[in-house]
């Protein structure tokens, strides 16, 4: 079932439209993510659905409940919906308490039941007994967790979050995501949540909603977006790629694509992934096999967890491609090349747009 559900929406700025006709659901419970390159609309889309912005023109309805449409605006404070902010915008002069039971209707805040209800959301969120600390005390991460409390303590129809670990060092950024997920799963939380880093929106998403040029281009699952995005645009966004010219036939610099492959009638370029390139020592690789390209080890950059490795390809036309894998191969070395999974393929004149 939709909790959210967004109808030809658009929006201009004077003679700038940011969002073009745009069709958009959220199901009930899931965490649905906004990701897209810096200008495309994504704020602008978030600040309609909270009420802080009209639609030029379109519908929205949350928890079936028309909030914005043809003679309709419901003020933010009538929507049901809570926010988390990109910097968790805490009251300085409030303890966390205060801070959680600001979120709650005025008629709620009896002590005895606010304290019960502040409690169970700072043990949903991972802070438990942090009632009295001001929000001086508390470390970046923390203030995210107590500005989710705040959003979640009303019980509301969804949460939108706006880029909530753009603050956040690196290191502290994973935990701090994971222990929201968790708390909007524990919460039972329909959410929408803004970002332009692909890796928080595939690690954290039921869905990922890419967003180019104020259109939605592409909804699905996170594997989906990554392994079989729409076009050349969304695969460029979501992850890095290597793109082969591909012939009519499937042919490429790596030998002849997967029969599977969707080739357009008149070639046009094939996206694979970086790891889809199984790499093999030359000299332990087995005879005989007809499509097995060598390539020669130009460059390995070394990340721990994983390696890139940039290949030259034989042939004064070969050009360079990149692999990552779990096993750096030796720099000048010659290992065969492999191609593993589905190769998604596109028209050379697909923008995607
Ligand atoms: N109130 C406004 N008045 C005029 N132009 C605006 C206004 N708000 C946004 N814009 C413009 O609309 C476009 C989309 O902005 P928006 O903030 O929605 O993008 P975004 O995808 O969220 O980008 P970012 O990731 O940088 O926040 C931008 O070109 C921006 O300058």
């Amino acid at each position: 079932m939709s909790s959210v559900q967004i109808r030809a929406v658009n929006k201009a700025f004077g003679a700038h439209r940011v969002l073009r006709d745009v069709d958009f659901d959220v199901r009930e419970g899931d965490l649905s993510v906004l990701l897209g390159p810096s200008g495309c609309g994504k704020t602008t889309l978030l600040r309609i659905v909270a009420g802080h912005l009209a639609p030029d023109s379109g519908t929205l309805q949350v928890g079936g409940r028309t909030l914005a449409g043809p003679g309709v605006f419901v003020s933010p404070e009538r929507r049901g919906i809570g926010i988390v902010p990109q910097d968790g915008a805490l009251f300085p002069h409030l303890d966390v308490a205060g801070n959680i039971a600001f979120g709650l209707p005025g008629r709620l805040r009896r002590k005895a039941r606010t304290s019960a209800r502040v409690r169970e959301l700072l043990d949903l969120v991972g802070l438990p007994g942090a009632e009295d600390l001001p929000p001086s005390q508390l470390s970046g991460g923390q203030q995210q967790r107590v500005a989710l409390a705040r959003a979640l303590a009303p019980e509301p129809q969804l949460v939108l979050l706006d880029e909530p670990f753009s603050a956040l060092d690196a290191a502290l950024r994973g935990a701090v995501r994971a222990d929201v997920r968790h708390a909007l799963l524990a919460a039972g939380a329909t959410a929408l949540m803004v970002t332009h880093d692909q890796e928080e929106a595939l690690s954290m998403a039921d869905s990922v909603a890419v967003m180019q040029g104020g259109r939605i281009v592409m909804h699905d699952a996170p594997a989906n977006v990554y392994s079989t995005p729409t076009s050349l645009e969304v695969a460029r966004f979501v992850g890095d790629v290597v793109e082969l010219p591909v012939s009519a036939n499937g042919e490429t610099a790596l030998g002849p694509l997967p029969e599977d492959s969707n080739v357009p009638p008149g070639g046009g370029i094939a996206v694979l992934r970086p790891e889809q390139l199984v790499l093999t020592p030359a000299l332990a690789a087995p005879m005989g096999s007809a499509h097995a390209v060598v390539a020669t080890v130009a460059e390995v950059e070394y990340f721990g967890h994983d390696t890139l490795v940039a290949l030259d390809l034989p042939g004064a036309s070969g050009g360079r491609v990149l692999a990552r894998c779990a096993r750096p191969p030796e720099p000048g070395s010659r290992v065969r090349i492999d191609i593993e999974g589905p190769v998604s393929c596109y028209a050379t004149d697909s923008s995607g747009v």
